[in-house]
């Protein structure tokens, strides 16, 4: 496994593994994992895949600044270097490409990549600008490594619904393949920022996992359930906790991330949908979700 801090290291990189893989009837395909370090087992379920789907596999550990709000964490973000290259290299990683700030970006950037409508809507509506920073650097990485795929966990599925939007009206010849959420056993969705948990918020978060696990029962017994009526069901599920301070928690179309009305029908939807939830746990944003064929059975989960 090969460390590469420039970008132009590791162009150079790629293009050569990409020319020692291939052969005379196969050229070998690049696999990326975009993400942001500390890593955990989620990231190492996208590296898993991978390998299985390309035959090199590069990972990118970049806190990118510019997907960040000016209240958020950037600075404490957990960072971890040592630990990350050896779960990369566990998981069969040939190339971990860890470029600094000031290599992405050298000047003020003045071009960015915007994806209309699916970011006006969920984490797009509560952190303005930060998917215009995440499809700007993906953009970036993508034209530095020029993988054939791109690995994306669906905890950040509105990230995923962005991403695979900006590759189809862009016409990047990469294909956007979606994994799924890795959990702890407790239920918990896997995330760097759990390690800002207190004991008690980490008890508390529970919640989220179990609100979706509640109200996807609820709607396998009430067949006539309603958008409004999922809705306040999470409400109420989510307030079992006394210290979840709700951000969102709505039920969408997807991949569209269209509005349902109150009284919408689930069941008469030829649709799938997501059922997301961004609740705060002292200052710890934690998000989840489910999506849904519209009678109620996992897809993606
Ligand atoms: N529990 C998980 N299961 C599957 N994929 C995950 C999980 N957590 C993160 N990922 C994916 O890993 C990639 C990199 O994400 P990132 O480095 O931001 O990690 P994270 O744990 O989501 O961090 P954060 O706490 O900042 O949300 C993203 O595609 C993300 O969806
Ligand atoms: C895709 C990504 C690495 C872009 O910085 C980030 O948004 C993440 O970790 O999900
Ligand atoms: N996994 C999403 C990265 C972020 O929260 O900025």
């Amino acid at each position: 496994m090969k460390v590469v801090r420039s970008i132009t290291e590791m162009r150079a990189e790629v293009k050569q593994l990409r020319k020692q893989r291939s052969t005379i009837d196969h050229e070998a395909t690049v696999g990326l994992v975009p993400t942001m370090g500390f890593l955990h087992d989620g990231h190492a379920s996208l590296m898993q895949k991978a390998t299985e789907m390309s035959d090199i596999v590069a990972i990118s550990i970049f806190v990118n600044p510019i997907q960040f709000g000016p209240n958020e964490d950037f600075e404490r973000y957990p960072r971890d270097e040592k630990r990350d290259l050896a779960l990369a290299e566990k998981n069969g990683v040939d190339l971990v490409f860890m470029p600094s700030v000031e290599d992405m970006y050298p000047t003020p950037i003045k071009t960015h990549v915007t994806v209309a409508d699916l970011t006006d809507t969920l984490c797009g509506a509560s952190r303005p600008g930060h998917f215009d920073g995440v499809s700007t650097v993906v953009t970036k990485l993508f034209n530095i490594v020029k993988p054939d795929y791109a690995f994306f966990g669906t905890k950040d599925a509105q990230q995923v619904a962005v991403l695979r939007q900006m590759v189809t009206d862009l016409n990047m010849d990469i294909e956007i393949v979606p994994c799924p959420i890795v959990r702890e056993q407790d239920g918990l969705a896997l995330s760097s920022r759990n390690v800002y948990l207190s004991r008690e918020e980490r008890e508390q978060a529970l919640v989220l996992s179990r609100s979706l696990h509640q109200v996807q029962q609820q709607m396998r017994e009430q067949e006539e359930m309603t958008a409004g009526q999922v809705r306040a069901f999470l409400r109420t599920s989510i307030g079992q906790s006394d210290i979840a301070e709700i951000d969102y928690a709505d039920i969408l179309s997807f991949p569209r991330l269209e509005s349902l009305a109150e009284d919408t029908l689930l069941a008469t939807l030829d649709h799938e949908v997501i059922i997301a939830l961004a609740v705060k746990f002292g200052r710890t944003r934690l998000i989840d979700n489910v999506i849904l064929e519209t009678k109620g059975v996992a897809l993606h989960v």
